[in-house]
């Protein structure tokens, strides 16, 4: 494609993100299927360069006005991602100029909030979480995640698969606390690997594999995953029970359990049952009451931790968008509670940065149910030798009763996870 072609296709993305009605995932997939004649290089040009518009939105709305031209395409040119001749020739002399001025300024003389990027209202729970850790964390958002892969431990090894990768010409390197996990130095296309084929590998944040592993699901059990979804924690948890027992995945959204079909068929799993519920009170559930081993609630949630994925979550979430969460997730979490037998363990997480999601959902539950007994995550973890488990911890007492992943620290998203034991036997 021509690169002014390609400048013109980065600004029409970009106007369409920019309306906020959908996720940008979803808008960028959609511009895809309909401009099928796009090649590799120029969708991952039209995809970084929304991102990066994303990212720094407040940056490049600052430094948008100095320019001429339909706006989008003044962000577009900010956040353009390929070299430097190619965007030169897609330019006009005035926009040259205008990049040149842009390029002279400094970060240092920047206005704070030009440096975060960040809404206002996320700025002080951040700040009050991280404190000098807030400028390591802002750096880390603004970077694109790597691709994390999770080896199915059903039926293949990480040490074969991985030799298996590089014989593909994929380099990759083991994760540091996932016993399943592998991390992709690049982005190649999945698809036609052959060990994503046959159910071997399956792309996992390697702190979502964490989450399957604390649940420490063992075979013959019954256990529930609660928010299903597409199942990347149902495929996990499948594994480690070894293909037996029963594993009912739930969601409210019967599309997204249809999106774990194909991957349930290639994982070789046939201990997963999936179900789409009404809400978290179905008739299902009060069937299932009391008679469950292990159930994690993988909560709906701001997605707070995800911004290097999905960037556009800054500017579409509300501190009303997560008021209106937590009041489902207290619900969500107190219902799932109530199919757990005596002994049974519960799990919450979510990937949220934000402690009303996280901590204070975890206390008030912890201080309406005294039949449960909160059980310290760093515990479940060092008895599962993840290395250095204590540093992925944190709370209030012992600094050691929350899974607490951040991007800047551990190299994933940002994660929570609370566990607690139902007592009695
Ligand atoms: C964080 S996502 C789950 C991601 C999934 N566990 C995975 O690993 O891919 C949260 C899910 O909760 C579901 N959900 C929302 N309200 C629910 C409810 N009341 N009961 C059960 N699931 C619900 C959403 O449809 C969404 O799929």
């Amino acid at each position: 494609m021509h690169p002014k072609a390609l400048l013109d296709a980065c600004a029409e993305l970009v106007a369409l993100t920019l309306k906020f009605d959908h996720p940008a995932d979803s808008i960028v997939s959609h511009y895809f299927r309909s401009h099928r004649s796009l090649g590799p290089r120029e969708r991952a040009t039209l995809a970084e360069t929304v991102y990066a518009v994303l990212r720094k939105k407040l940056l490049f709305d600052h430094f948008a006005p100095s320019g001429s031209g339909p706006k989008e395409r003044r962000l577009a040119i900010l956040g353009f991602y390929g070299p430097r001749d190619f965007l030169m020739s897609a330019m006009t002399d005035q926009e040259k100029n205008w990049l040149g001025q842009i390029d002279t300024v400094k970060t240092a003389d920047l206005m704070e909030r030009h440096r975060h990027n960040l809404p206002e209202w996320l700025v002080q729970p951040l700040k009050e979480q991280l404190g000098d850790e807030f400028w390591p964390l802002v750096e880390a958002l603004n970077q694109p995640a790597p691709l994390d892969l999770r080896v199915n431990i059903l039926n293949d090894k990480r040490p074969e698969v991985q030799k298996e990768l590089k014989t593909a010409g994929i380099k990759s390197t083991i994760t540091p606390y996932s016993p399943w996990g592998l991390r992709l130095a690049d982005k190649p296309q999945l698809a036609k690997v052959d060990a994503f084929a046959r159910g071997a590998i399956e792309v996992q944040d390697e702190g979502s594999q964490l989450l399957a592993l604390i649940l420490d699901a063992k075979r013959g059990e019954m256990v529930v995953d609660f928010c299903a979804g597409a199942g990347g924690k149902t495929l996990a948890i499948g594994a480690t029970m070894r293909n037996t027992g029963r594993l009912y995945a739930f969601d409210t959204a019967a599309h997204r359990l249809d999106a774990l079909k194909p991957r349930l068929a290639r994982s070789g799993l046939s201990n997963v049952h999936p179900a789409a519920i009404a809400h978290e009170r179905d008739e299902r559930i009060k069937r299932l009451a009391g008679k469950i081993d292990r159930v994690i609630v993988d909560a709906p949630c701001s997605g707070l931790g995800t911004l290097r994925r999905n960037p556009d979550l800054k500017w579409r979430q509300s501190p009303q968008s997560v008021a209106e969460m937590t009041v489902k997730q207290a619900a969500i979490l107190q219902s799932a509670a109530r199919l757990l037998k005596p002994g049974g363990r519960l799990l919450y997480a979510t990937c949220s940065i934000l402690p009303q999601e996280n901590e204070a959902i975890a206390q008030a539950f912890s201080a309406a149910n005294s039949e449960f007994t909160p059980l310290p995550v760093a515990e479940i973890l060092s008895n599962l030798k993840v290395e250095a488990a204590a540093s992925l911890c944190s709370g209030p007492q012992t600094g050691q009763e929350y899974l607490r992943l951040w991007p800047h620290r551990h190299a994933t998203d940002g994660f929570f996870a609370a566990a607690w034991q139902r007592s009695g036997t």
